[in-house]
């Protein structure tokens, strides 16, 4: 088997008496799009946080293609190629969506925003968000400011301004959080684009959206690991019905 993208081997995260990630492991397979669900205080959160380095383990390990990361700082990890949306991205709200763009283009190259006046005019950035805003269907929006985009239309451009840093893995935490029923189809549509070019690791209550996105999906209760599948095996799993997919969480399937 090829060598996986992304390798958690035995983390543990602790918060006093809390036990958030409880000697978890886990793999990512190049172009797969990997679901983490689980309940609430599951600990979903906490890992994706300590895969982009906001937050250090206490112990246990991180290899992203081949590298040991796990206490690499954020930033040099958004350099390897780590890009994580939602929850914690804030878009300027007074610029227009494709400056929004080209300034994440731009401090993925490096550059302070001290710079921005030149940058504003830089060929190549304008064409990075170009392309990256036609990749989330936004092109016709991009001299839009964000306070004028609707709020699904703040999450593609949210998505947007994680493609233009060009990651090989893009972690996702709750996309379709606080979105409609026609935004979420929309989220769900454009996402199933995005997974042929970059490989996903999508945390997500939507269990039709992750049932309708994912090659894999792990479950997480306590911070563990109960179970790690493709989809008709996890919808078949005893632990995982009595932990997760109960009565209340009715799942669907599509085609
Ligand atoms: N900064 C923190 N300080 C103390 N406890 C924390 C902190 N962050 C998370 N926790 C605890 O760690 C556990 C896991 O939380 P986490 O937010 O990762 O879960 P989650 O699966 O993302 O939940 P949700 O689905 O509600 O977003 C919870 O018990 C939570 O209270």
């Amino acid at each position: 088997m090829a060598e996986p993208l992304l390798c958690v081997a035995n983390l543990v995260r602790r918060f006093g008496g809390v036990v958030a990630t409880d000697n978890l492991s886990l793999e990512v397979a190049r172009g797969e799009l990997h679901a983490i669900i689980g309940p609430n205080g599951a600990g979903k959160t906490t890992l994706i946080s300590q895969l982009t380095g906001q937050l250090l383990p206490n112990s246990g390990s991180i290899t992203f293609g081949g590298r040991d990361i796990t206490r690499l700082p954020a930033y040099r990890r958004s350099a390897l190629g780590l890009a994580r949306s939602f929850q914690i991205t804030s878009l300027l709200p007074d610029f227009t969506a494709a400056d929004n763009v080209a300034l994440a283009a731009q401090a993925h190259d490096g550059h302070s925003f001290y710079f921005w006046g030149n940058a504003r005019k830089e060929k190549h950035l304008r064409e990075t968000a170009r392309a990256a805003l036609a990749r989330v269907g936004l092109e016709h929006r991009a001299d839009t400011v964000v306070s004028k985009l609707s709020h699904g239309e703040q999450r593609e451009l949210e998505l947007a301004v994680a493609l233009a840093t060009k990651p090989q893995l893009l972690l996702l935490d709750e996309p379709m959080a606080g979105l409609g029923v026609s935004e979420s189809a929309r989220m769900v549509e454009l996402l199933k684009a995005l997974r042929r070019e970059v490989t996903i690791v999508l945390v997500e209550h939507d269990m039709d959206a992750v049932f309708a996105l994912a090659d894999r999906i792990t479950v997480l209760v306590y911070g563990r690991v109960i179970a790690s599948d493709v989809p008709d095996a996890i919808r078949v799993n005893d632990e995982v019905k009595r932990a997760y997919l109960g009565e209340q969480h009715a799942v669907t399937r599509h085609g």
